[in-house]
């Protein structure tokens, strides 16, 4: 895959592009009905799939909500693009200049005379220009005047609601991960390095990997999780605690990830953490060893979930 910086790249030598416009975070069900859209269309006419990516999060620039929190990062999102097969990424910066152009402009200069597209494929509810004034109709009937076919994809529903992002984001904040993977369509992750923690796991018989939190993330509800994680180009079941360790009244949340049959030290390791389910509340234990027993039943339990995943 292509990636042009349009802040850095002046295009010379633009290639006519379908675009697919939207946030995609999470690329979930519903982004990937528009990807495939897209994608079709390339074979049909020999024109190039791309995408629009804004540098920095556009929530956080709109809404001025410093405690929106992504389903994951620009990096994230690239790296998908490049695996389903899209062929430009354009980045932009959510800049003051591009806050401000009119519908008429982002679509009869930016999208066609800058950046050369030629068909546009967006969903439903897809907004953009000035204070968000322009729909996916408006996108069709100025796309229309340059020679710009549209395709407004239908809402995807999953019994019977609606896809998006924020329905995803509600599903991890209160535990559903499992229908969050559905709607994804591929286990939720998060990415971190492994920092030092309370040195209290080893003790425990059960060292834990403590991830980085990074505060522009959604970090899933309070509770042991079974996940997969990820470093090395390896994959090794893992359970995972997300909490204030109330058993040693911590007063902060952690991360924490126990990997079977492992042995070795991984601090600052850059790892990525699939969760597969959520086996339980985190619990306040009056003895350590009721801790300790609890995490025996929790293995028992991730290695039963661990042999339903290939990986
Ligand atoms: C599978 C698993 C389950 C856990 N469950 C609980 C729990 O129910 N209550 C609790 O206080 N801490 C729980 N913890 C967190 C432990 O208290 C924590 O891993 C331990 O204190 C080690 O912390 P450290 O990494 O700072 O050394 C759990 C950890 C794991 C890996
Ligand atoms: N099976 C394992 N799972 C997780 N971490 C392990 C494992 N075996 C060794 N380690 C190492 O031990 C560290 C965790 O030990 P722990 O006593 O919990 O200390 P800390 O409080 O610093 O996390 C990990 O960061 C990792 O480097």
């Amino acid at each position: 895959m292509k990636i042009i910086d349009l802040n850095l790249n002046n295009l010379d030598n633009k290639e006519e592009n379908i675009i697919v416009l939207g946030n995609f975070d999470g690329f979930h069900m519903g982004h990937l009905s528009l990807i495939k859209k897209a994608l079709m269309l390339e074979k049909e006419t020999g024109y190039l799939t791309s995408c629009l990516l804004f540098k920095e999060h556009s929530n956080k620039l709109i809404n001025s909500d410093n405690n929106f929190k992504f389903l994951m990062s620009n990096q994230d999102k690239i790296q998908m693009l490049d695996e389903l097969h899209i062929k430009i990424a354009f980045l932009i910066s959510f800049d003051e200049n591009f806050m401000k152009l009119s519908k008429e402009n982002f679509v009869g200069n930016f999208l066609h005379k800058k950046l050369g597209v030629k068909s546009i494929v967006v969903g439903e509810d897809y907004t953009f220009a000035y204070k968000s004034s322009g729909t996916s109709k408006d996108l069709q009937e100025i796309g229309d005047k340059c020679n710009i076919k549209t395709y407004i994809a239908k809402d995807v529903l999953f019994n019977g609601t609606k896809v998006s992002s924020s329905l995803i984001r509600e599903k991890i904040k209160t535990g559903d991960i499992k229908s969050a993977n559905e709607l994804l369509t591929r286990p939720y992750f998060i990415k971190g390095k492994v920092v030092h923690g309370k040195a209290r796991g080893k003790k425990l018989g059960f060292p834990t990997a403590n991830i980085e939190i990074n505060e522009n993330y959604l970090i899933a509800k309070d509770g042991v999780y079974t996940t997969i994680i990820e470093f090395g180009q390896k994959k090794y079941l893992s359970m995972t605690s997300i909490g204030f360790n109330p058993t040693f009244n911590g007063n902060r949340i952690t991360i924490e990830s126990h990997i079977l049959d492992f042995n070795e030290d991984i601090y600052n390791t850059e790892v990525k953490l699939y969760f597969l389910q959520r086996l339980r509340s985190n619990i306040k234990f009056n003895k350590i060893q009721s801790l300790i027993d609890q995490m025996k039943k929790d293995l028992i339990e991730t290695k039963k979930i661990g042999k339903l995943y290939k990986f």
